[in-house]
């Protein structure tokens, strides 16, 4: 599992490592880190541009400017903050780094001059002292790179948000270089594109306890797949309950049922009209139609209304057993259940639900989270990154998963996934793993379906089968 941490959590785990150490060896360590990573990115007769803004940040660029000149590269620091490490600066200029000072207005020719002729950029402007945003006199800095320079930015890319909320103007790097622990901004979508490649330096700040995001791997499938055992039968590894399809949209009943049935569960019961019952017997023989006994529920996919059958969806609310709510079903809940809940909105619906709701955000994270909020219920927000936010009172970390290819934009996949977690949550996962690992599935099986090239919801359900094999 991959994990990032608060900036609160990671200033205090430094502080701590610092108070052991001799004063400047933790950014020494950074700079040094930093400067090795540059050296490996850069050509023997490399141009170097460092770009060092106010803070400690600059700081590290700095001390990495004054490695990279004892190597002989050949190395400007263009000054962009109100002010600069000095003892970093003299460091640097002692080896040979010309600096030069921008620190507002336009751009000196000098500075011009350089970053055109720069092969590699580091940027050092901020890092996660930062409030979102470039300053103004920074605005179109990336218009003066050279087309082929390489960028990397010195602990995340200056502009993006560090906490990972707030989409901001910022610079977009080719690598992005962090210290021990990895930032929000890391794995959330704010920030995650404008990354790059993802290089960790250890600098020996150990991971504090609770992560801020998390991201489950292959090997966290490996690890928490519900396999069945000699002593287990179909009951035993659990039944889910499928309410989805309607007469107008009877194929996301057999999209879900069929992912239900190949991510492996020990019974799906599937209760529908008429020509989605139909449909789903034709195409999946292995379902039972009806109600009876399950241990989770799975709603809403391809609803145009309460999926015929209002008093039993009452009910099924009331009970105390998990839920899975998409599309359609995610107009059922107007305050908590007593039982763990998960909905599946789209960005979409995510904003009609919380304007429903009468809510102050309706995108992103934010908009998550007070939906969250508001109905005691985990929000798994679909995407190129697939976001689970949980109510702030379980104190969880979010979960951010990035494990489809793009092609899984196609109408049925959100019919797929809700299939394969509702598989998950009625073998016993609780509904994080069980949208997270939906989620890795989802991912796993769209690229098995087709490898490279475009896929369809169908195939991506069928292919879930091999997908679990490959992490067991
Ligand atoms: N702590 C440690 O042990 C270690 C820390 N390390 C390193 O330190 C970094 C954190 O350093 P930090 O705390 O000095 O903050 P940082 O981001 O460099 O600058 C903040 C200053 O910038 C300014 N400013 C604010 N917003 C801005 C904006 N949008 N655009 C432009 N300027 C903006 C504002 O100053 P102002 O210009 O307003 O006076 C503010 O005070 C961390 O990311 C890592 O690289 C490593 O060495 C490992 C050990
Ligand atoms: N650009 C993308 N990259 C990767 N996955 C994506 C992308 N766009 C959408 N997806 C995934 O495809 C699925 C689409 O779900 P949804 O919008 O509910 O479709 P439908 O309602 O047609 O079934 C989600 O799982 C989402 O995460």
């Amino acid at each position: 599992m991959i994990r990032a941490f608060s900036i609160d959590d990671v200033r205090a785990a430094e502080e701590a490592v610092k108070r052991e150490l001799e004063p400047g060896e933790l950014m020494q360590r950074a700079a040094l880190g930093l400067a090795e990573v540059a050296r490996a990115r850069s050509d023997e007769d490399g141009r170097v541009v460092v770009l060092a803004g106010s803070g400690d940040n600059g700081g590290d660029a700095l001390y990495a400017a004054a490695h990279l000149a004892r190597l002989d590269l050949n190395v400007v620091a263009l000054l962009v903050g109100s002010r600069t490490h000095e003892e970093a600066l003299a460091a640097a200029t002692a080896e040979g780094v010309v600096p030069i000072e921008w620190r507002s207005g336009k751009v000196p020719a000098a500075a011009a001059e350089a970053l055109a002729e720069a092969n590699l950029v580091i940027d050092g402007i901020v890092g996660i002292g930062a409030s979102p945003g470039l300053p103004k006199h920074l605005e179109n800095l990336p218009d003066l790179f050279a087309n082929d320079a390489y960028v990397i930015a010195v602990d995340l890319p200056s502009g993006v948000d560090p906490s990972g909320v707030v989409a901001a103007d910022c610079l977009y790097a080719d690598e992005t270089v962090t210290f021990s622990l990895l930032k929000p901004c890391h794995l959330l979508p704010a920030g995650e594109a404008a990354c790059g490649q993802l290089t960790v330096v250890d600098i020996g700040v150990p991971e504090p306890d609770s992560p801020a995001v998390v991201r489950y791997e292959a090997s966290d499938a490996t690890r928490l797949w519900p396999t069945p055992g000699a002593f287990d039968d179909k009951y035993s590894r659990g039944v889910l309950g499928v309410m989805t399809g309607s007469e107008s949209y009877p194929g996301a009943a057999v999209l879900g049922v069929t992912a239900a049935v190949t991510t492996g569960v020990g019974m799906v019961r599937y209760i529908g009209p008429r020509r989605a019952t139909d449909l789903v017997l034709g195409s999946v023989p292995e379902i039972v139609s009806g109600p009876g006994r399950v241990q989770a529920w799975l709603l809403g996919s391809g609803w145009d209304g309460h999926g015929g059958a209002p008093e039993l969806v009452d009910e099924l609310l009331d009970d105390i057993l998990p839920i899975v709510l998409d599309a359609g079903a995610l107009d059922l809940l107007d305050e908590p259940r007593s039982a763990p809940t998960l909905l599946t909105p789209h960005a979409g619906e995510l904003k009609r639900l919380a304007q429903r709701l009468g809510l102050e955000h309706t995108q992103g994270v934010p908009g998550a989270r007070v939906v969250a909020d508001a109905l005691g219920a985990h929000v798994l927000l679909k995407g190129a990154t697939t976001l689970i936010v949980p109510p702030s009172s379980t104190r969880g970390p979010l979960v951010s998963q990035t494990d489809g290819p793009a092609w899984l934009a196609t109408a049925g996949s959100g019919d797929v996934l809700a299939g394969m977690i509702g598989a998950l949550v009625a073998s016993g996962l609780g509904v994080t793993e069980a949208g997270a690992l939906g989620v890795l599935l989802h991912g796993r099986a769209a690229h098995l379906a087709n490898p490279g090239g475009p896929v369809r919801a169908l195939d991506v359900a069928r292919c879930a089968g091999r997908a679990v094999a490959e992490f067991l």
